[in-house]
C-alpha cells in the first residue's frame, strides 16, 4: 500500500507533469482544451475540500472553542455518530418526519435547542409559541421570509403567486386575494364542495356496489370474489378486496374530487377529475384536461428532488452561485415545457374572466345611466360590485345556481379591476396566472392529504367514526336525502368541528416549513429553557442574517408542553371547552393550532379547507365504513405534503389504500 502510495506520489504525478509540458510545447491548443476538461473536476474537489472545511470548522466553534452563537443551547447526542457533513440527516432520513424532532424534545428535556443539517450547518428547533407568534407576527414576517431557494424553487414551478411572493409585491398581493378567502365568500362556496363531495360519495358507492354484482364469465371471478381491479387499484388491494367491500385508494379519488372543487371554486374551470372511468381498461375519461395533466407533471417533478438536484439547491444558496440553481437539465427544460402549457392555458382563463368582468363594469355603468356621451358615472368601485352581487345569481354552463361571478380568480380580478384601486396595487397577468397556479398546488393536495388521513384514523377508531356518522345523519337525514347543507350548519355541527380540528391537530398535511432571518435579532421565549450543561437557563435566542429556522407545525401540534401529556393520542373531546389545557388557550395560535401557521403569511385558504373537508367528510362518513386493511401499516411520506404509503409496497409509491362498505340504510 505504502509503495503504492510512493509510487503515486514519487512516480506518477511528475509523469504526469512532465508529459502535460511536452503537450504543451507539441500542441499548445489540445493542451489548452485538456486543461479546460479538468476544469469542472478540478472545481469539484475545490468545493469538496471547502464544504469539509466548513464542516469542521464548525464543529470546532461548537464543541471545542463553544464561540457558536448556539454553543449552549442543548442539542441531539446523535450528531456526534455522523460524519459532519452529513449532520443529522441520518436520523431524520430514517424516521417518519416530525418523529425525530418529538424524540429529540423527550431526550433533551427542551422544546428549544439546534441540530445539525447539511455539511454541520445549524438547524435551530424553536418549538416555542411565542418564538413562533414573534417571528410569524405582521412585524417581523417580512423580515423572515422563506429562504431564497426554496422561494426561487417554487416560483420557476408555480409562478410569481402569493406563495412565493416577498415584502410589499407580497402585501399587495394579499391585499387584492383577502376579499376571495372571507366567511362571505367561503359561505357562497359551500355548495361546490358538497357537489363534488356527494359526486365522490356517487363515484366510490358506484365501485363499492360493482364489487358485489354478477361478473363478466369470460374474464372470471378473482379467488377474492372480485373480478376486475378498478382503476389506481394495486395488486394487493385488489387481492384484499371483497365483495361489497372493496380496497380502494381513497388518496386517488379525495385527489381527483379536491382538484375538482378548486378548478371550479378557485377558477370556474370544470376538470371533470372525477368523470375518470374507474374501470382502467375503458378508454381515457375526460380528466386529460392539459391544465389537469401539466399540474400533475409539475407535481412529480417537485416530489422528486434527488441528489444532483438537492446538490444544485443547497449550492445555489452560497452567494455568486445562484446561477445553479437553473442549470438546463434534462429535468429543468421539462418543467420549463410544462409551466409554459400551463400558462398558456391560465392566461386563457385570465383573458375570460376579464371579458366577464368588462362585462359587469358595461352593464353597472349602463343601469345607472352612465357612459362616455353622458355625464352619469362611468367608474365602478369595489363596493359597487358588493352592491351587484347582493342580487344577481347566474346559472352556470352545469346547471347550477350560484350568485354572480363567486369563483375565487373572478373575485380577486374585481378587486383588481375596480377603478378605485390604485394602478400600482393592481395585480400584472403574470402575477394573476402566478395565483391560478399557486392555488392549484395548495388548495388540492392539502385538502385531500387531510382527509384521507381522516379516513384513515377514523378506520383505526370505529367509535369515533360511529359517533360522527350519528351527527351527520342527524343533519342529513336518516338515509342521507340531503345532498348539501348550508356553511353556517356546517360549521356548527359540534362534533364535525372536533373531529375536524382534532385532525388538524393530530396530523397536520404541512408538518413544516423553514424561514430565514434577513437581520440579526433576539427571538423572544414564553419560559426559560436549560442550556446544554445543564448549568443555567436562557429565554432568547439570539439569531444572525442569514440563519435558517424550522416552522415546527406538527412538532408543536403534538407538543406535550402545549397539549399536555396525551398529546400524540387522539381524541376529539380535547377540544371540549373544559378540556382544553390552558397552555393550548394560552398559546396565542389561531385555533391554538400551528397547522396553518399565523400572521400575514398564514394559510388564506384556511376556512376555504375547513368547510371542504367537513363537507367531504360528511357526504362520505355519511353513507359508508372505512376500514383499515388487516396486516398493513400505514407510513408517513415526506412528499410536498405528508402522504401516505404502506409498508411492504413501496414500489407501489404513496397510496391510502381502505376497506370501504356502504353502511345499512
Ligand atoms: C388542510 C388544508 C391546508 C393546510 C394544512 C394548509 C397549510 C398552509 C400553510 C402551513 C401555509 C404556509 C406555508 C409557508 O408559508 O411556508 C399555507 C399557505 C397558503 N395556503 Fe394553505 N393550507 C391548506 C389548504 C389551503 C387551501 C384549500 C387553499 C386555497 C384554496 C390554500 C391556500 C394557501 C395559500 C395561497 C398560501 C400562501 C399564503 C401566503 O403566503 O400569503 N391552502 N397553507
Amino acid at each position: 500500500m505504502t509503495v503504492h502510495l510512493d509510487l503515486a506520489q514519487g512516480l506518477h504525478l511528475p509523469l504526469v507533469g512532465s508529459h502535460a509540458s511536452a503537450l504543451y510545447h507539441s500542441h499548445p491548443v489540445l493542451a489548452l482544451l485538456a486543461g479546460l476538461a479538468l476544469l469542472p473536476l478540478l472545481a469539484t474537489l475545490a468545493l469538496a475540500a471547502f464544504l469539509v472545511s466548513l464542516s469542521i470548522y464548525r464543529m470546532v466553534t461548537v464543541n471545542v472553542t463553544r464561540t457558536e452563537p448556539y454553543a449552549h443551547l442543548r442539542r441531539p447526542k446523535h450528531a456526534d455518530n455522523f460524519f459532519p457533513w452529513y449532520g443529522d440527516f441520518g436520523l431524520i432520513r430514517r424516521l417518519p418526519p416530525t418523529e425525530p424532532h418529538l424524540l429529540w424534545c423527550r431526550t433533551l428535556e427542551s422544546s428549544v435547542f439546534v441540530y445539525r443539517g447539511l455539511f454541520y450547518s445549524p438547524r435551530l428547533f424553536l418549538g416555542d409559541p411565542r418564538a413562533m407568534g414573534y417571528i410569524l407576527s405582521a412585524s417581523n414576517s417580512y423580515a423572515y421570509p422563506k429562504p431564497n431557494a426554496s422561494r426561487l424553487v417554487l416560483q420557476s414551478l408555480l409562478g410569481k403567486g402569493v406563495l412565493v411572493a416577498e415584502g410589499d409585491v407580497h402585501k399587495r398581493q394579499r391585499k387584492i386575494l383577502q376579499p376571495a378567502f372571507g366567511v362571505s365568500a367561503i359561505r357562497d362556496l359551500t355548495p361546490f364542495f358538497f357537489k363534488y363531495s356527494e359526486k365522490l360519495a356517487a363515484k366510490i358507492g358506484e365501485m363499492v356496489d360493482r364489487s358485489t354484482q354478477p361478473i363478466d364469465e369470460d374474464k372470471g371471478r378473482g379467488a377474492n370474489g372480485v373480478d376486475r381491479a378498478y382503476l389506481h387499484q394495486s395488486e394487493p388491494s385488489r387481492t384484499a378486496s371483497r365483495p361489497g367491500a372493496p380496497v380502494l385508494d381513497v388518496s386517488f379519488w379525495l385527489n381527483q374530487a379536491t382538484l375538482d372543487v378548486i378548478g371550479d371554486a378557485g377558477f370556474g374551470h370544470i376538470f371533470n377529475g372525477l368523470d375518470a372511468a374507474y374501470d382502467p381498461t375503458a378508454p381515457e375519461g375526460a380528466s386529460g384536461d392539459v391544465i389537469n395533466a401539466s399540474f400533475q407533471r409539475l407535481m412529480k417533478a417537485m416530489s422528486q428532488i434527488g441528489f444532483v438536484r438537492f446538490m444544485q439547491l443547497y449550492l445555489s444558496e452560497f452567494p455568486g452561485l445562484g446561477w445553479v440553481r437553473n442549470l438546463p437539465t434534462k429535468r429543468q427544460r421539462a418543467i420549463d415545457g410544462t409551466y409554459a402549457a400551463l400558462e398558456t392555458v391560465s392566461k386563457a382563463i385570465v383573458e375570460q374572466k376579464r371579458r366577464e368582468i368588462q362585462g359587469e363594469m358595461a352593464d353597472e355603468i349602463r343601469q345607472r345611466g352612465g357612459d362616455a356621451a353622458s355625464a352619469g358615472p362611468t367608474t365602478v368601485t369595489k363596493a359597487d360590485f358588493d352592491e351587484r352581487d347582493e342580487a344577481a345569481t347566474t346559472v352556470r354552463q352545469d346547471g347550477t345556481t350560484i350568485s354572480a361571478g363567486k369563483d375565487l380568480l373572478h373575485l380577486m380580478m374585481r378587486a383588481n379591476m375596480a377603478d378605485d384601486v390604485s394602478p400600482r396595487e393592481k395585480l400584472s397577468d403574470g402575477e394573476l396566472i402566478g395565483q391560478i397556479t399557486t392555488l392549484l398546488l395548495a388548495g388540492n393536495e392539502t385538502t385531500s392529504t387531510q382527509t384521507g388521513w381522516a379516513l384513515h384514523i377514523l378506520g383505526d377508531h370505529p367509535e369515533v367514526q360511529a359517533m360522527l356518522r350519528a351527527e351527520i345523519r342527524d343533519h342529513f337525514g336518516a338515509r342521507m336525502e340531503r345532498h348539501a347543507i348550508g356553511y353556517d350548519e356546517l360549521m356548527n355541527m359540534p362534533y364535525l368541528d372536533r373531529f375536524a380540528k382534532e385532525m388538524m391537530r393530530f396530523a397536520s398535511p404541512v408538518p413544516s416549513t423553514v424561514r430565514t432571518a434577513t437581520r440579526a435579532d433576539t427571538i423572544p421565549l414564553s419560559k426559560p429553557y436549560p442550556t446544554r450543561d445543564g448549568r443555567s437557563t436562557f429565554t432568547s435566542v439570539p439569531i444572525s442574517a442569514g440563519q435558517d429556522l424550522i416552522i415546527p407545525i406538527q412538532a408543536m401540534n403534538l407538543s406535550t408542553e402545549i397539549w399536555g401529556p396525551t398529546a400524540t393520542q387522539f381524541d376529539p373531546d380535547r377540544w371540549l371547552d373544559d378540556r382544553l389545557p390552558e397552555s393550548a388557550k394560552k398559546s396565542g395560535l389561531p385555533m391554538h393550532l400551528m397547522t396553518f401557521i399565523a400572521g400575514p403569511r398564514g394559510c388564506i385558504g384556511n376556512r376555504f379547507a375547513i368547510a371542504e373537508f367537513k363537507a367531504l367528510i360528511c357526504s362520505l362518513i355519511g353513507r359508508f365504513h372505512f376500514e383499515n386493511v388487516e396486516g398493513w401499516k400505514v407510513e408517513k411520506k415526506q412528499a410536498i405534503t405528508l402522504r401516505s404509503r404502506i409498508e411492504g409496497q413501496e414500489d407501489i409509491g404513496p397510496q391510502m389504500p381502505l376497506r370501504i362498505s356502504r353502511v345499512e340504510a
